[in-house]
């Protein structure tokens, strides 16, 4: 039985183009600011050295620092230190009211129906926890926490292209790799889960990025209402017979 169910956001669940063309301006436009105001506390503090580290600049003043995630962001690279902050602002963000997350219209229906069948949710994204947490606590449809028992990151488990991560995650759930499915728009994701012996679906959305490029050899799917997870391995849901 597929047991537990792990999901990617960006791509997968939601929209990479209202990841891209709302939440990360909303970021670029405060990290100066949020460092500004939050500079002495600890956690923030631990990520400037991050950032000093990943840039190989130990003397980077904030100044420097800005540009550095900001660089990050212009590369799309889903480094620790960048997902942390824009976790924290966007965080704020969805508490003043300036940002609600989006969701394609399957997706939310799809996850209520996987925890109504008895699976135990997770999420492993490149958005940190901060950011999973506001973003599944303030969806258009309300808080979808309670939906959810655990949230991996790059910081609480790696990065998410090697199988090594998915074996770290399946000993954190306690769950057999060949109990778990992932669902994940980008092929190196797939393939590192597939390597550590979980089940596979790529997921294509229209509209997003990689929509008209392949999945490699993993199911593939447009919405979560093509996939059965009744059995020991996911399948696509006979459309022909639906239809009779
Ligand atoms: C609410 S998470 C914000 C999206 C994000 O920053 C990100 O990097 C998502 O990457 P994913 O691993 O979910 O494709
Ligand atoms: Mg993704």
């Amino acid at each position: 039985m597929l047991t537990h169910v792990v999901y990617d956001i960006e791509g997968t669940t939601s929209s990479t183009g209202f990841v891209h063309d709302t939440l990360y301006p909303y970021s670029r436009e405060r990290f100066a600011a949020y460092i500004d105001e939050h500079g002495h506390d600890p956690q923030v503090i631990a990520q400037l050295d991050a950032v000093r580290e990943l840039a190989g600049e130990p003397d980077a003043d904030v100044e420097r620092i800005v540009w550095w995630l900001n660089h990050w962001l212009d590369d799309d690279q889903k480094v620790t230190p960048l997902k942390a902050f824009q976790g924290w602002i966007w965080t704020d963000g969805f508490a003043a009211g300036d940002l609600t997350s989006h969701f394609f219209a399957d997706s939310i229906p799809a996850i209520r129906r996987h925890h109504a069948e008895g699976r135990t949710l997770s999420i492993f994204s490149s958005g940190s926890v901060s950011a999973q947490l506001a973003w599944f606590g303030n969806t258009p449809d309300g808080s979808l926490l309670d939906l959810f028992s655990h949230h991996f990151d790059t910081e609480n488990i790696g990065p998410k292209r090697v199988t090594e991560s998915y074996d770290l995650i399946a000993s954190r759930l306690g769950a057999p790799a060949d109990e778990i499915v992932f669902f994940s728009d980008l092929v190196a994701e797939l393939d590192a889960a597939r390597d550590a012996g979980w089940h596979t679906v790529g997921v294509r959305r229209q509209g997003d990025q990689y929509f008209d490029q392949g999945v490699g050899d993993h199911l593939a799917i447009f919405s979560f209402d093509e996939i059965d997870l009744s059995g020991d391995a996911p399948t696509l849901v006979d459309r022909a017979a639906n239809t009779r």
